[in-house]
């Protein structure tokens, strides 16, 4: 799907300069979800046109099979000092950690349930007493708005003490949803994704959290890299689906945190099984269990299976959270988290201090 897309951008010329998108690597990443494609470009000379920029980029994908909207995010260019600073090899400021336990929810791929089984977990650790955050960091296809029951809500506030989280089934939360609309077209100009993600974890008030989860983009190239980079990750939990298809890309979302020095804290099997919503019976639609197998192979913990059940879809429709409730779903989601818990503490390094470099 993204190849479709690459290749209408490729010989769209820059208002700019006239060069070939496809020539001037400045495409950071593209991405088509529900007819919204997405196209995240590096920064380009100062005062560029964006507005022709927009309009350029919409106009070579108009007619690509499936698009029907076009988002154009710009990252920001790095500021002289930072440049610098960069340059001269010295760290930017240290931030302290706004939790004492920062989790990752990560997928190698899209569609797995990473944001639906994110939420839950964050559900899940409000159940056991925990003051829980939810940063939702997916750029292409921040969820958390519509899973929360937020959509509509305003966006994000300052403060006295900073920008305030929303706050929904006991979950204080912050989504780039709440700064690029869900449905708006939109150029980004202002902070690009590490930027967005150094201000959620600095400027926002989340108070005494005990644990911060944050969902992650799905994938494994920079917008990821960028995330595990810029935040005192204590370990990452990877989702996947029982397929094939699906464990290999968990297996490259492990090697990417691996990478970063980050635990893997274990892996989840989302659509496990079918749980009929009638009888209770169990189905193996997709062969149940690769996720257990794949855990074992790359060395780390298993965490738990998630059935595919409709509530979980018809409940993030409406802005409902499975795990707040008390059926089979939200005891799976609670046996999950309880698990995902231990392992943080086990891997738990004392106070992580990180720096920025951009
Ligand atoms: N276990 C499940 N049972 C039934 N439906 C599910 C389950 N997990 C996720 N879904 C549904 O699948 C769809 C995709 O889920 P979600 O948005 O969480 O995936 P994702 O991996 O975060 O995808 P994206 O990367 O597109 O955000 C949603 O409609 C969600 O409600």
């Amino acid at each position: 799907m993204t190849d479709l897309l690459m290749s209408a951008l490729a010989p769209l010329k820059l208002p700019s300069d006239g060069r070939a998108l496809g020539e001037s690597g400045r495409i950071a990443g593209c991405d088509l979800r529900d007819g919204v494609a997405t196209i995240v470009l590096k920064p380009g000379p100062e005062g560029e046109d964006l507005d022709a920029l927009r309009a350029a980029v919409a106009q070579a994908l108009e007619g690509v099979a499936g698009v029907t909207r076009t988002r154009v995010i710009v990252e920001a260019a790095l500021t002289a000092p930072a440049r610098s600073r960069q340059a001269q090899g010295q760290p930017a400021k240290p931030v302290r950690a706004p939790a004492r336990r920062i989790i990752a929810v990560a997928s190698g791929k899209g569609g797995v349930g990473k944001s639906t089984v994110a939420a839950n977990l964050a559900g899940a650790c409000v159940k056991l007493g925990l003051k829980t955050g939810l940063m939702d960091a997916d750029i292409y296809g921040p969820s958390a708005p519509r899973i929360f029951g937020l959509s509509d809500a305003p966006g994000l506030r300052k403060g006295d003490d900073g920008i305030e989280p929303l706050e929904a089934h006991g979950v204080k939360l912050v989504s780039m949803g709440f700064l690029v609309g869900e449905r708006d077209p939109v150029v980004w100009r202002g902070p690009m994704v590490t930027g967005a993600i150094r201000q959620f974890l600095t400027e926002v008030n989340w108070g005494d959290l005990d644990v911060l989860i944050i969902d992650m983009p799905p994938g494994t190239g920079d917008a990821q890299l960028a995330v595990a980079q810029g935040a005192p990750i204590s370990g990452v939990v990877i989702v996947s689906t029982p397929q094939t298809l699906a464990l290999d890309d968990a297996r490259k979302a492990a090697a990417l945190f691996d990478r970063t020095e980050i635990p893997i804290l274990g892996l989840i099997e989302n659509m496990s099984f079918f749980l009929c919503p009638h009888c209770g019976e169990g189905t193996e639609i997709f062969g149940r269990g690769g996720a257990r197998a794949e855990a074992e192979l790359i060395g780390a913990p298993f965490l738990g299976e998630i059935p595919l059940h409709p509530e979980l879809r018809e409940a993030s429709d409406e802005g409902r959270l499975v795990a707040s409730g008390d059926g089979p779903v939200a005891k799976a989601f609670v046996r999950a988290a309880e698990a995902m818990l231990t392992h943080v503490e086990a891997a738990w390094r004392p106070a992580p201090e990180i720096v920025f470099t951009d």
